[in-house]
């Protein structure tokens, strides 16, 4: 069993506030007694650690807080335990703002969130497709022909064709291996299938960041340009070109959690799809799933690998369990008659028919280093990837721990300074976006508070405010400017000349058709962006990436935080961190206790 990460407050006391609303809840349901208010402090804990509840089996009879300061708090052991919460008045029919329901202890927000979440799922799951089969066989086979020499089967296919089934689906899949192309076939598929009935389907693409809506968009807008010669123009037409962010489809309201868009006020969409779905906690997937009229088909998209959401919740990894590899024998029969072939599952592991995985990356071949050291990452093979780490592949460079200072200078130089020196703005991103610096921490001498700091110095010896080629990164979103957490700018001369003056700088942001200028003076809250935290660059990818360890072992740092790393590099790889460090991250695997996946596949684990 792996090593569930709590990775900032392992030995400090309980805060003063879990403790303040430990003595409210205590009040509010009438028990004083010290193990059930420690179990209202450990599930404010278990939220801000990414739970969505406490799992009593996990935390029965361990001792948390204990520090040198504070003597630590032993929770009670599981039969006890349970039998305390039991004879409380706190199960999911109670009125109660605590929830007790088969070992898991919530707030009843979010167990309202998650329950709410799979009732939206098994609602579209029950609404089976009808398939127009011979049709549909003959779209697939043209939108899917296969490639010479291709070993069967096409996952591609089989996951456009799994979708027709139910109005609820996830495509997962790895880095490059064609989700975006999959979805923008099964977009074609699904409405021609309309169009043939007479409707156009209105369809919507999001992703949860500005950068990951964008790349959606580039990709489904590239993917969609191989289908002109294969689909009649209204089909065509019908394919958005656009994606927008989760946000923004929801309608923001400015301080506030709430949505324009909601139960009452639903989304006007037939069919919506979500890239980057590893990155959506459960709240605003639950808030999402408010605002889609019933009717609305769901596709959605990621890599489950990936590190969870920041907020509470593994909404992808709950959805899209590793362990689920094939369809039912019902849904084999289904996919049979569209002309797919595969083996059922056999093994009690189907049953999770809304889910497809595709298998093969068109970014990283058999020989690429990069996807070997990310698969081998993953599966927590420390000997794997320290093979592919010390072996001769050209796109992987290790580097063993040390002096950063040198290789600082050296990425400055080769990086860096050429931004600055760039003729136009154009080629100042384009070599923004070449290479990047990507760390675990914000903190500690290799952490990217600390390089940026190093790096900036060479570049503004003078310590000015602003400049040129300087990029930055905002961390607070303004929804009046449209600027969000995680958008990234230039600062850049003002094209208009001025007689005898120096132009003006200004922060530039890429917009759809080119860059939009602010006057720095007005920018939200912002820092230089050399280097930036791997939770950070989900959803961004670089032609070339330096992945800088702490130089001690890290609770922070676990298997998929550098899996997610290792995949922002779309051709080269530079690791620099000592074995120990990186063994100790392999080792680590981030779990987070959910009921999601209980909710809606039951789990046999609960049945022994
Ligand atoms: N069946 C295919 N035939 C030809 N090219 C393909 C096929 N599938 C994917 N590709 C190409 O492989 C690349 C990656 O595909 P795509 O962008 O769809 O993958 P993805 O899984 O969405 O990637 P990301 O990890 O960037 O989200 C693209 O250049 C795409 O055109």
């Amino acid at each position: 069993m792996s090593a569930v990460l709590n990775p900032v407050r392992e030995g400090e006391a309980p805060e003063a506030i879990d403790q303040a609303l430990a003595d409210a809840l205590c009040e509010w349901i009438g028990c004083r007694e010290d193990w059930f208010r420690h179990t209202l402090m450990a599930v404010s804990e278990a939220l801000q650690e990414g739970h969505t509840c406490l799992h009593l089996p996990y935390w029965a009879g361990q001792t948390r807080w204990q520090s040198d300061t504070f003597p630590g708090i032993r929770f009670p052991e599981l039969a006890e335990w349970r039998q305390g919460l039991s004879a409380l008045a706190i199960s999911p029919d109670d009125d109660a703002p605590v929830v007790f329901e088969r070992d898991r202890f919530y707030l009843r927000r979010y167990w309202r969130f998650e329950t709410e979440v799979a009732a939206s799922i098994r609602e579209r799951l029950a609404v089976t497709g009808s398939a127009d089969t011979p049709s549909a066989r003959a779209t697939l086979e043209r939108l899917f022909p296969g490639e010479a020499g291709q070993a069967a089967p096409d996952w591609q296919k089989v996951a456009a064709a799994n979708a027709l089934f139910q109005r609820f689906s996830v495509i997962a899949g790895g880095p490059g291996t064609g989700k975006t192309h999959t979805v923008t076939r099964l977009l074609a598929l699904l409405i021609e299938m309309s169009a043939s009935g007479g409707e156009m389907p209105r369809v919507h693409l999001a992703a949860p960041t500005g950068k990951a809506a964008q790349r959606l968009a580039e990709s489904v807008v590239k993917a969609r340009s191989g289908l002109a010669s294969d689909l009649e123009p209204r089909v065509m037409e019908a394919i958005p070109q656009e994606a927008t962010t989760l946000h923004r489809l929801l309608g923001v309201i400015p301080n506030s959690h709430r949505f324009r868009h909601n139960d009452d006020n639903p989304l006007n969409v037939d069919i919506l799809v979500v890239d980057e779905i590893s990155m959506v906690d459960l709240p605003l997937m639950a808030r999402l799933f408010r605002a889609l009229p019933p009717e609305c088909r769901v596709i959605l998209l990621g890599d489950a690998d990936q590190l969870p959401s920041v907020a509470a919740g593994s909404v992808l990894a709950d959805l899209a369990p590793r362990d689920v590899k094939a369809y039912s024998p019902e849904r084999c029969q289904q996919l049979a008659a569209l002309g797919i072939e595969l083996d059922a599952a056999d093994d009690g592991s189907g049953g999770v028919d809304y889910l497809s995985f595709l298998r093969e990356s068109r970014r990283f071949g058999g020989s690429s280093g990069i996807g070997q050291l990310a698969a081998a990452a993953i599966s927590g093979h420390e000997e794997g990837t320290l093979n592919v780490l010390r072996g001769a592949h050209e796109d992987v460079v290790w580097q063993g721990g040390g002096e950063l200072s040198e290789q600082l200078a050296a990425w400055t130089e080769q990086n860096y300074r050429p931004i600055t020196e760039a003729t136009d703005l154009k080629e100042a991103f384009a070599r923004l976006q070449a290479f990047r610096i990507l760390c675990p921490a914000r903190v500690g001498p290799n952490g990217v508070q600390s390089i940026n700091e190093r790096i900036t110095a060479a570049l503004n010896p003078e310590r000015q405010r602003f400049f040129r080629g300087q990029p930055i990164m905002i961390t607070r979103n303004h929804y009046g400017l449209g600027l969000y957490n995680g958008d990234i700018g230039l600062i850049w001369p003002d094209k208009a000349e001025r007689e005898g003056e120096a132009p003006p700088l200004l922060a530039w942001f890429p917009a759809e058709e080119g860059f939009i200028p602010m006057a720095p003076g007005r920018l939200p809250d912002h820092e230089t962006v050399y280097a930036m935290t791997i939770h950070k660059t989900q959803g961004s990818e670089f032609d070339s990436v330096a992945l800088v360890l702490p130089e001690r072992p890290s609770a922070i740092l676990s298997r998929e935080l550098i899996y997610t790393g290792i995949t922002r590099a779309r051709s080269r790889l530079m690791v620099i961190g000592g074995e120990a460090v990186w063994r100790a991250g392999i080792s680590q695997a981030v779990e987070r206790h959910s009921g999601l996946g209980v909710r809606l596949r039951g789990d046999p684990s609960e049945h022994r």
